[in-house]
């Protein structure tokens, strides 16, 4: 393995997002972007929010949406390949097949897409079932060989999704979010959970701002795969860094064998045998 295989630096890019905006938006996270890409220390990985182009503007989400999200695949990908980053590109609203979909794409350093997954619990408090498609499978995919797994926002009360993405091989999972309060004890807890439990690296990029009557928190966090916080965000706009070592999954995993030592016979429901 080279050293960017085993180690990467990482950008979340915890901005706040204009509800019903996707041009502001876009010039939003396209600065963003380039800011984090000329910072000294060069992020191999940068991450997004959930929801960026458009925010929870559901009420006009299919006017709004991006169409088969061609417009922001074409510039991420061009902004990929030209800064040699992986860009987890948050997710989007993308309108496909006459539906609207919470979609993460995710893009190598080559700006070739390397999976796209739609959020698959969709949370009613937000109504995002009202207004929004599930999407009906999870995503793992690879980066400079490494396997890493997509999630988005209310998907890590889930911790079957966590451990299907680890039993698939991840060792990395990345999540973008609009996460408000009052529930950041709950944000916090989720993410130290999967982290331990599945022994693998949570990477989670989490808005600021206010929208309506929810009030976003930031505190995008990074935690390594003993549940430790390698970073934390305020709850301001910020670009929140990070570096992890990919090696520590295994030797964390060879300390605590829980994957050897499950027993999923026992589990009752077939949950990840
Ligand atoms: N956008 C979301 O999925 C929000 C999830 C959330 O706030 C939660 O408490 O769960």
């Amino acid at each position: 393995m080279t050293q960017r295989e085993t180690s990467w630096n990482i950008a979340l890019l915890q901005t706040h997002i204009e509800v019903g905006e996707p041009q502001c938006n876009r010039e939003t996270m396209q600065r963003w972007m380039e800011d984090a890409a000329a910072a000294p220390i060069k992020p191999d990985v940068i991450v997004l929010p959930e929801m960026w182009n458009t925010g929870y503007a559901l009420e006009q989400i299919s006017e709004l949406a991006d169409p088969d999200g061609r417009e922001i695949r074409g510039w991420v990908s061009t902004f990929a390949k030209k800064h040699d980053i992986h860009v987890i590109a948050g997710s989007i609203a993308e309108q496909r097949d006459g539906k609207v979909y919470n979609t993460m794409i995710i893009f190598n350093n080559k700006g070739e897409e390397v999976g796209a997954y739609s959020k698959i619990h969709l949370f009613r408090l937000m109504e995002e079932e009202k207004y929004l498609a599930p999407g009906e499978a999870t995503l793992s995919f690879e980066l400079d060989e490494v396997v890493a797994g997509a999630a988005i926002c209310y998907d890590i009360r889930f911790p079957e999704l966590a451990r299907t993405l680890s039993l698939n091989g991840a060792k990395v999972m990345f999540v973008a979010a609009e996460w408000p309060h009052p529930r950041l004890h709950h944000w916090r807890t989720l993410l130290m959970a999967r982290a331990i439990e599945n022994q693998m690296y949570v990477v989670a990029c989490n808005r600021t701002g206010d929208s309506g009557s929810d009030s976003f928190f930031g505190h995008s966090m990074i935690i390594d795969p003993w549940g430790e916080i390698v970073a934390e965000g305020s709850e301001e706009e910020e670009i929140v860094t990070g570096q992890i070592d990919l090696s520590l999954v295994d030797q964390v995993r060879n300390r605590i064998p829980v994957f050897e030592d499950r027993r999923p016979q026992l589990y009752g429901n077939g949950m990840c045998e």
